[in-house]
């Protein structure tokens, strides 16, 4: 019987503080002069979100006496990253902001790692759970890694920006959330079949986000300031069970590793959130739980896609990257095992959910 592995040093570090509401972009002043003595910034952002929101926040951090130095990230690569952080120490930034979707932020973090700084996270989309997590998924030649990176020391998220961002992106939001209810379940099995440390209270964080955003769905097909500040808590939340944690297992199990397949195979890939949706459909399938029609009953009232066309993906893709999943991250055992599917299987799973054109609907709801 394999031995359970512990974690001989439980180091956790949380934020010090997060701020939720409309408007609340105008203290990040406050918060700069509360945490620290902070006086040159660099601001990574993405080139959307700089020509929307970037000038107001620039004028408003300068009107208040800081330095601020612009970074526009364009990918999220280690390279990318490192270059910033260069830029960053070149300036002599006493911390770096993260300011847009979760690339930006998770640029921001490496860079903050790599220069040795504080980071704080301000996201303009509730598209992803990293706004609070300690790590960075940074793109390499077999797709995203989770880097270690720093937990940010302040979180604030301005429900009037956020509640403006396309509705997709923060829909997306809520597949990274639903995403959860097979990742658990990958953790769960790899500690049952591996002796893998699971922490339980972490899983239970990251459960517990999903299954309230199940509990929301009218307040969350309208996605207005009140669906924002539920999914943001929500993410927040599963960002804290990645720090418990120490790792993005409660939060990335194998819906992710397809997710991850499909942005190296597709041309245009979806969001990651759609996509990590559309995984967790397969993947709780197979995990033999009934839940997998109820996730998608619900993507489907929310208006999140749950085919391959919706995805704007082939549907070959959808079977490449099931056959490539396992291959992502092999240290990372789930429900698709060491060896993945066959060609057949990831056929038959595709279909049977109907991800792809299929005679599958008769199984569902
Ligand atoms: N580290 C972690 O723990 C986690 C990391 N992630 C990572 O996060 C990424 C997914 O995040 P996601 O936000 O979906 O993707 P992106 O950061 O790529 O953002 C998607 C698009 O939305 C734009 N955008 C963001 N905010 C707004 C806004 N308010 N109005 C208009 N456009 C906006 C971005 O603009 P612009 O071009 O300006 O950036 C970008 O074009 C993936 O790389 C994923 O791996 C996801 C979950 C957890
Ligand atoms: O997207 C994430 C959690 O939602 C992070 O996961 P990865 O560890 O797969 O990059
Ligand atoms: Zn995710």
């Amino acid at each position: 019987m394999a031995v359970t592995k512990v974690r001989p040093v439980h180091e956790i570090t949380l934020m010090k503080k997060v701020i939720v509401g409309k408007g609340v972009v105008k203290r990040i002043p406050e918060v700069l002069n509360e945490l620290g003595h902070f006086k040159n910034i660099t601001v990574v952002t993405g080139p959307n979100v700089y020509s929307k929101w970037g000038k107001e926040l620039k004028d408003l951090l300068e009107d208040k006496g800081f330095q601020i130095n612009v970074e526009i990230a364009k990918d999220a690569t280690k390279d990318v990253a490192l270059e910033i952080a260069r830029a960053s120490e070149e300036f002599k930034s006493d911390i770096i902001i993260g300011f847009g979707g979760g690339k930006a932020i998770d640029i921001a973090k490496y860079a903050a790692k790599a220069s040795g700084k504080e980071v704080i996270s301000v996201p303009t989309a509730a598209s992803h759970d990293g706004i609070t997590s300690p790590f960075s998924s940074l793109k390499g030649v077999n797709g995203p890694t989770s880097v270690r990176a720093v937990t940010p020391i302040a979180v604030i998220a301005d429900t009037s920006i956020i509640v403006k961002a396309p509705k997709r992106l923060n829909l997306a939001g809520v597949g990274d959330i639903l995403g959860k209810f097979s990742a658990v379940r990958d953790w769960r099995l790899a500690h049952r079949l591996k002796g893998e440390y699971y922490g339980s209270y972490a899983a239970s964080l990251a459960l517990m986000s999903a299954k309230h955003v199940l509990k929301y769905v009218d307040v969350l097909k309208r996605m207005n300031e009140e669906g924002v500040r539920i999914l943001v808590e929500a993410l927040i939340s599963s960002g804290v069970a990645m720090c418990i944690a120490g790792s993005s297992r409660p939060a990335s199990g194998s819906e992710h590793l397809f997710s991850h397949a499909l942005d190296i195979i597709a041309n245009r890939p979806a969001l990651h959130g759609e996509q990590v949706a559309v995984g967790s459909i397969m993947m709780l399938y197979l995990h033999g739980t009934e839940l997998w029609k109820k996730v998608r009953r619900i993507m489907r009232i929310l208006g999140l896609p749950t085919t391959a066309k919706e995805l704007g993906v082939k549907d070959e893709h959808i079977i490449e990257a099931l056959l490539m999943a396992h291959k992502i991250r092999p240290e990372r055992y789930t429900i698709l095992g060491e060896e993945g599917l066959t060609r057949e299987a990831a056929e038959r799973l595709a279909k049977v959910t109907g991800v792809i054109d299929d005679k599958g609907d008769e199984e569902g709801d």
